[in-house]
């Protein structure tokens, strides 16, 4: 057990910034702070109200390490609900790290990764299910994941869980004074009303599970791959949709070797876009390489974008992609548009069920790929202020949940004991529960903070 109680860590990202903010938090958080800091207006830090900052210095044995600004939280008003104090310095990595040791040395000890979360957990700010919120709002790469995030920060699907959780112990405790005090008089159950209750609680939960798939899109991006035989534009729709000259363009067929990805924002989407080799047969060793990559990279997608020269007709290349394709989600790309079309377009509406042409030159048709790409996805549709499963744990305990209730359901209509609807309807809340972090072991707890950096 750690006798040190009082934490610290750098908050903000190890590198050249304008500020830097290395974090205090617990008992001696003020302690800390008067041993390491002098400011004129405030001979002592620990004598500061909460929510105030003061201009001062930081100091180690060896002299002034920076000049700082001081905020001061006092418990249970923070971020963790204990004493906190934030020392912004100036954002360089050897001063960041030279306070972070003068704190080390003044009483702290350095953060576990998410131990400042955790600690707001542990305080009652946050329930688990907002905890993971708040890694989910640093990730978030897009307006509608942001969005979603600080839903659930706000506590959306915590909210839900609860309700949820409150009728199914309500029942299970009517159940249970049933089951215990039989003769006594208490209301009477009635089975049919009761296994409808239970039926508008698994309706809930399935309408959670629901959003996840689609969430996850909005969240992680979409794995897209831009593919087709050489020459026909896949580095220029690359570069045209991530903005800059990300991919190597020749009019030489062979140009692209290598994957080269980048993540872009379209609108509220984000794709994880794939620029490939051109699909065809070599004798080039290299180039071959790259074309295995690229075969490679279409298993991988969830969106394949198959390219095609709209001023070429079908070659047996095409046909290899055309192949390759199948089955799978794909756009066929008709590239080129600016140029006489000559591309046997009946082949193409045949083998692909989403067909969009293009000119990566003109920027022609460019727009009604987005839109394309939103529709299949269904996230037009995607509402960011409702509660939802944000992650696999989440989708895990909902989906046991939910698996209990529909079970107490089927045997109330079985007529099977309320012993068994009662058990069902208990196994459900406990899952809710270790959601929330109500009753959750330390294991899961554990492994929910496991996945936050130092600092937060
Ligand atoms: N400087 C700074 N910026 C930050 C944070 C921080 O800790 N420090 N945050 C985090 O990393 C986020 C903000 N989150 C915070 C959440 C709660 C409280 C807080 O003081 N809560 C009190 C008072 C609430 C109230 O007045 O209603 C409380 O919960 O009792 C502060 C920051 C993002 N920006
Ligand atoms: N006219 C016209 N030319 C285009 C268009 N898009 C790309 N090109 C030209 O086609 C040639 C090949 O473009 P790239 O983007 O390098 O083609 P690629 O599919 O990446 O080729 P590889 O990497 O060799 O497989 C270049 O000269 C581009 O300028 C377009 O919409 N219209
Ligand atoms: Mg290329």
């Amino acid at each position: 057990m750690d006798t040190i109680n009082t934490i610290a860590a750098i908050a903000t990202p190890l590198g050249t910034g304008g500020i830097g903010v290395v974090r205090i938090s617990g008992e001696d958080a003020l302690k800390v702070a008067d041993r390491i800091i002098k400011s004129p207006a405030h001979p002592e830090i620990s004598s500061m109200k909460g929510y105030t900052c003061a201009f001062g210095r930081a100091y180690d044995m060896e002299g002034a390490i920076d000049e700082v600004v001081v905020t001061v939280f006092r418990a249970p008003k923070s971020y963790t609900g204990e004493d906190v104090v934030e020392i912004s310095c100036h954002g360089g990595v050897y001063i960041l790290n030279r306070i972070l040791r003068a704190c080390c040395d003044s009483g702290a000890r350095l953060a576990e990764a998410g131990e400042f979360t955790k600690r707001a957990f542990l305080q009652g700010k946050l329930d688990l299910t907002q905890a993971e919120a708040v890694i989910d709002l640093i990730c978030a790469q897009g307006r509608q994941a942001a969005k979603a995030a600080l839903t659930a920060k706000d506590g959306a699907l915590y909210r839900k869980i609860n309700r949820v959780c409150k009728l199914l112990v309500e029942y299970a405790g009517h159940l249970a004074a049933w089951i215990d005090y039989p003769e006594e008089d208490i209301v009477e159950i009635n089975p049919r009303e009761l296994e409808r209750q239970l039926g508008k609680c698994g309706d809930e939960l399935e309408n959670l599970l629901a959003s996840y798939d689609t969430g996850k899109l909005i969240r992680e991006g979409i794995e897209v791959a831009i593919v087709g035989r050489p020459n026909v534009g896949k580095s220029t729709l690359m570069n045209l949709l991530t903005g800059y000259d990300r991919s190597i363009v020749a009019d030489l067929a062979g140009t692209t070797r290598d994957v080269v990805s980048d993540t872009v924002s379209l609108g509220d989407v984000v794709l994880r876009l794939s620029d490939t080799a051109g699909i065809r047969f070599s004798n080039d060793p290299v180039e071959q390489a790259g074309v295995n990559l690229a075969m490679a990279q279409i298993e991988r997608a969830q969106l394949i974008l198959a390219l095609f020269d709209g001023g070429d007709p079908l070659t047996k290349d095409d046909w290899k992609v055309i192949e390759r394709c199948r089955r799978r989600q794909v756009i066929a790309v008709v590239n080129k548009s600016d140029l006489p079309q000559v591309l046997d377009m009946g082949e193409i509406q045949r083998s692909f069920e989403h067909v969009i042409t293009i000119s990566a030159k003109s920027l022609d048709g460019v727009q009604q790929l987005k839109e394309k790409i939103i529709q299949l996805f269904h996230l037009g549709s995607f509402d960011s202020s409702a509660a939802m499963v944000a992650n696999e744990r989440q989708r895990l305990g909902v989906t046991q949940a939910l698996d209990e209730v529909r079970q107490a359901q089927h045997a109330l209509a079985q007529g099977i004991s309320y012993d068994a609807v009662s058990v069902c309807i208990e196994n459900a809340v406990d899952h809710l529960l270790e959601l929330t972090g109500k009753r959750a072991t330390q294991e899961v707890v554990d492994q929910v903070f496991s996945r936050f950096c130092v600092g937060k």
